[in-house]
């Protein structure tokens, strides 16, 4: 016997209301050998669907097959249907660009989207600063935010109002504010797109993605936007690329959608499917960036920096076989990857952060606060996350590169042993 609940979860596939839903049908379903849901085509969702399902909930021997029908989008997040509203979390350097770029996105699709866009910032006395100057003077204060982006500090308003998130906190923040909008989202059914970088350890000792976190936490589709995508540059219009994950894969209204959001002339978004590999990309690069930092501190040259930016590239391969074995190598050539990698190395805040470490006692969170004024660095937690990962695991001696940058930002190597550690890296 079949049970079809098709169309009539809705809300309740894609929010914690899940479980009551299904225990309420408990009788129904405890008789059952087959249930049969229609969803969304987003993967993560269905994954997480068969989780609660399986672990959560009881339903008795009877129940041996869960389908997940991939087939159909939710009204609610209909690509289709009505104008979206935008809201951007997080007010910092690359939140600043991205509200930019969006302001004047979503003015030039005003069939797709409502002209207004909701920018969260946190701190009021900068978000008075910003309403006032359209200038975010703390963050990026090069350029003048366009009218139609209005800086809000409350949280819930922003999001309780927005049919799209654009989810650009660091990463370390992100639990807190997924706790914090967890009930202003049950009223709307928002599709959201993680811009941060960085990776979680979870209570199992398990890996988690920014994207995950969120789901996990709010019950929505996530997609992601990585690249080579320095704020400053982003923001004074040269040209940059990123890699997009649709949210709804395979769905091409929603591809439509995130690219008329994203895309202008002088900022290309190409579609990946492969999402994990696309965020483990954006997370890990900023380990190899530290390294290369801490070649310049060291006065080694291009050569040194060559060798090190090689063996930072095999232990992101190697680390994403571990924990994405599906991950398709291609994506590594796309700009989230070696794109991202490259911009970094070079020009991005981890590299200068610990190009300083070398030449000071200080820790690199008092050089973080000292150079970045308030901005946040997301590379020293991510290598702390992954030595943590790789230690579970017993896989340590295989990744000498990533262990040698996490022991490094601690104190707990020093730092001229990083040679060392790149060459003996496999
Ligand atoms: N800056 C870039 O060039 C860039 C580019 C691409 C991706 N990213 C990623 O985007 C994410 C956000 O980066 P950003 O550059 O916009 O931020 P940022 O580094 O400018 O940091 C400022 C942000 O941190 C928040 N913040 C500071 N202290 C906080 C606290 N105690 N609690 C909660 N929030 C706090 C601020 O409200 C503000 O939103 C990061 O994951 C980063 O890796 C940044
Ligand atoms: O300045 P970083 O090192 O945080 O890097 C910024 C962006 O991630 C570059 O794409």
């Amino acid at each position: 016997m079949a049970i079809i609940l098709k169309n009539s979860l809705k809300l309740n596939v894609f929010h914690n209301k899940l479980s009551p839903f299904l225990r309420r049908r408990q009788s129904e379903t405890q008789t059952s050998s087959l249930l049969s849901l229609t969803t969304s085509s987003c993967g993560l969702i269905e994954s997480t669907i068969k989780d609660k399902l399986q672990t959560k909930l009881k339903f008795g021997n009877t129940l041996n097959k869960i389908e997940i029908t991939s087939s159909a989008v939710l009204e609610a997040n209909d690509c289709t249907k009505g104008r979206k509203s935008v809201g951007v979390l997080g007010g910092g350097a690359w939140g600043t660009a991205i509200a930019d770029l969006i302001g004047r996105n979503v003015a030039k699709h005003k069939h797709l989207f409502h002209e207004e866009v909701l920018f969260y910032v946190r701190d009021e006395s900068l978000r008075l600063i910003i309403e006032k100057t359209r200038q975010n003077i703390r963050y990026l204060s090069a350029i003048k935010l366009p009218l139609n982006v209005r800086p809000v500090s409350s949280l819930s308003d922003a999001v309780s109002k927005s049919d799209v998130l654009i989810f650009v906190i660091p990463h370390q923040y992100l639990q807190d504010l997924c706790y914090a909008i967890n009930d202003s989202i049950s009223t709307r059914n928002p599709i959201g797109i993680s811009l941060s970088k960085g990776l979680h350890i979870d209570s199992a000792g398990n890996l988690e993605l920014n994207s995950q976190i969120i789901h996990r936490m709010l019950g929505i589709p996530v997609g992601v936007l990585s690249g080579a995508n320095i704020a400053i540059e982003v923001a004074q219009r040269q040209y940059s690329e990123a890699t997009l994950v649709n949210p709804l894969t395979n769905d091409k209204n929603c591809e439509e959608l995130f690219r008329c959001l994203f895309e202008c002339n002088l900022f290309r978004v190409s579609f990946c499917n492969d999402g994990p590999t696309v965020e483990m990309c954006g997370a890990l690069k900023n380990i190899v960036a530290i390294g290369c930092g801490l070649v310049d501190g060291l006065g080694y040259g291009m050569n040194t920096k060559a060798a090190a930016l090689s063996c930072g590239v095999r232990e992101m391969i190697r680390f994403v076989e571990v924990f994405h074995p599906k991950y398709e190598l291609s994506t590594f050539f796309q700009n989230c990857g070696i794109g991202d990698i490259i911009a970094s190395s070079f020009g991005g805040r981890n590299r200068k952060v610990s190009e300083a470490l070398i030449k000071s006692s200080k820790s690199i969170e008092m050089l973080e606060k000292q150079l970045l004024r308030g901005q946040k660095l997301q590379g020293p937690q991510t290598a702390h996350v992954v030595y943590q990962l790789l230690q579970n695991k017993q896989l340590l001696n295989e990744f000498p590169f990533f262990s040698a940058i996490h022991r490094i930002c601690n104190r707990t190597m020093d730092p001229k042993d990083l040679i060392q550690a790149i060459k003996s890296s496999p």
